[in-house]
């Protein structure tokens, strides 16, 4: 199945769709199997207040040119897409009719990972970034809160082979978190396709 049921979370200064059945489970199971094999996982350090902590999850990165993608004090220079991560992007743009140059791909390997408050807003994302973000695997809780407006807040639980896409003035007004869980579960891999200029 594709595209399926689409859920417009309704935000205000956002503009947030969620496909919790974009993929079959069949097609998400054997995704889920050969990325968390064929990636290139890497643990990266961070500089928070001047204290490098190792990253609370593994990433790598993808893209179809050369564009380099600085986040966090971090620096990611693009492998070339690998044949899985190339048919899902052929999937999303074509069912999108949106075009993306680069996927961050996130292991999130139990209940201690985690993804802290942040908006996709770097300047090589461009005005209003447009971010498709596939859910392989464990489930695991996904949070909205206002920049400026503390009562305007969204949970929603990405489930295995969904689709989330924010596009519009999200990333200007909104943050977005994966936060850890005591919850015994199981590893998540999260791809993020962006347009990188
Ligand atoms: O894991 C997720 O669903 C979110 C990942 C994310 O926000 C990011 O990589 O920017
Ligand atoms: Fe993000």
């Amino acid at each position: 199945m594709l595209l399926g049921r689409a859920i417009n979370l309704d935000m205000i200064d956002a503009d947030v769709i969620y496909y919790p059945n974009f993929f079959s489970t069949k097609d998400a199971d054997t995704y889920f199997n050969s990325l968390l094999k064929n990636l290139h996982w890497q643990q990266d350090s961070i500089i928070i207040y001047g204290k490098t902590h190792l990253q609370p999850r593994l990433t790598a990165f993808y893209a179809s040119n050369k564009n380099r993608y600085k986040y966090s004090n971090i620096v990611m220079t693009p492998n070339p897409f690998t044949g899985d991560l190339l048919k899902i992007k052929d999937t999303i743009e074509s069912e999108l009719k949106i075009n993306f140059t680069s996927c961050l791909a996130n292991l999130y390997r139990d209940g201690k990972d985690s993804n802290g408050w942040h908006a996709d807003n770097e300047k090589e994302l461009g005005e209003n970034p447009v971010i498709a973000s596939v859910s392989l695997g464990a489930e695991r809780v996904f949070h909205f809160k206002h920049k400026f407006n503390k009562e305007q807040k969204r949970s929603l639980t990405l489930q295995h082979g969904s689709l989330l896409l924010m596009k519009g003035k999200t990333q200007a007004y909104w943050l977005h978190q994966i936060p850890k869980t005591k919850k015994d579960i199981e590893k998540r891999i999260n791809l993020t396709f962006r347009i990188i200029a």
